[in-house]
């Protein structure tokens, strides 16, 4: 028999078993973090991380990510549920406090890196010394049939600088995958500059996250540019909503940045939660994003 709790649709569990976590933030985009080695399933079901990551009836989160345990070769592997329960490829912020986490568990007391599968593939954060995580997030993507989008390629074949329809509005953007989707903006059609603190982010978030020139969704980052090497942006996350910030969508952003011809190859990107250094190197094409990762508190969650 199960009864509901005043002010809830939630029925009351009369039995429930434990998890214990560790609740970790990048610039605010904040994770619950599972100790997942001893199994390559995760801990919990999707379902049960929409409730765990919920900021009243929770414990609050933008995602729940396991550590797994390694496979082909890696020291360890990671999975992360959004806090609506879908699975992103990748988490830039994420896998910065996943690196912080594993030195904490390893009990590491020096720099080290780590390489980690996910299930975009291999990517390898380095634990600095002075606590900043370094992660070679690996090459973008640039194909528009694997970012997904069904925006038409360029002569190139890229998405950059195309038009896209937003509820009447022609917005103009660029579409990058650091694993997962990016759609990329620096304004509408005839702009010069976007008024990010004037954006309606709330209202049009969304349309950008379900609209049909994405078939996986996407993440949407609104940038400012202030200088060649200094970019700002807010930012509407597919499965998450608007976030304080988004590792992926910083490196997305530079690279439609580089490819637009607005700024240079390493740049500090001004997030609402605070900076990252992200580069784009030309010798790998690799992306490398710098910044920190913070736990907050540990704690055991009753599912
Ligand atoms: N905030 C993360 C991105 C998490 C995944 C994203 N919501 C998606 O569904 O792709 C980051 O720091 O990259």
């Amino acid at each position: 028999m199960s009864m509901i709790e005043a002010g809830s649709e939630r029925p009351l569990r009369l039995c429930w078993r434990s998890l214990h976590f560790v609740k970790y933030h990048g610039l605010g985009n904040d994770f619950i973090l599972v100790d997942n080695r001893d199994s390559k399933v995760p801990k919990i079901s999707p379902e049960e991380a929409v409730e765990l990551c919920n900021r009243n009836f929770g414990v609050g989160g933008d995602g729940v990510i396991f550590v797994l345990p390694g496979v082909d070769g890696t020291d360890y592997s990671m999975r992360i549920f959004n806090s609506d329960g879908s699975e992103p490829e990748m988490c830039g912020n994420g896998i910065r406090c996943m690196a912080r986490y594993i030195a904490k568990l390893e009990n590491a007391i020096e720099s080290r890196s780590y390489k980690i599968h996910t299930l975009a593939g291999l990517i390898v954060p380095c634990v600095r010394e002075d606590g900043q995580v370094v992660v070679d997030m690996g090459p973008p993507n640039l194909n528009p049939a694997q970012i997904p989008t069904k925006l038409p390629g360029n002569e190139k074949g890229f998405v950059v600088r195309a038009p896209l329809n937003v509820s009447g509005k022609t917005w103009i953007v660029t579409c990058v995958s650091m694993g997962n989707p990016h759609c990329v903006t620096f304004g509408e059609q005839g702009t010069q500059d976007l008024d990010l603190d004037a954006l309606p982010l709330e209202q049009v978030g969304p349309l950008f996250e379900h609209h049909q020139m994405f078939p996986a969704r996407t993440n949407t980052e609104f940038v400012q540019v202030l200088s060649p090497s200094h970019l700002r942006m807010r930012v509407w996350e597919r499965g998450a909503g608007a976030t304080l910030a988004c590792g992926t969508g910083a490196c997305a952003l530079l690279v439609a940045a580089v490819l637009e011809q607005r700024a240079g190859r390493k740049c500090r990107v001004d997030l609402p939660g605070g900076p990252l250094e992200i580069e784009w190197r030309e010798d790998d094409n690799h992306v490398y994003m710098t910044g920190p990762a913070e736990a907050v508190f540990s704690g055991t969650a009753f599912l």
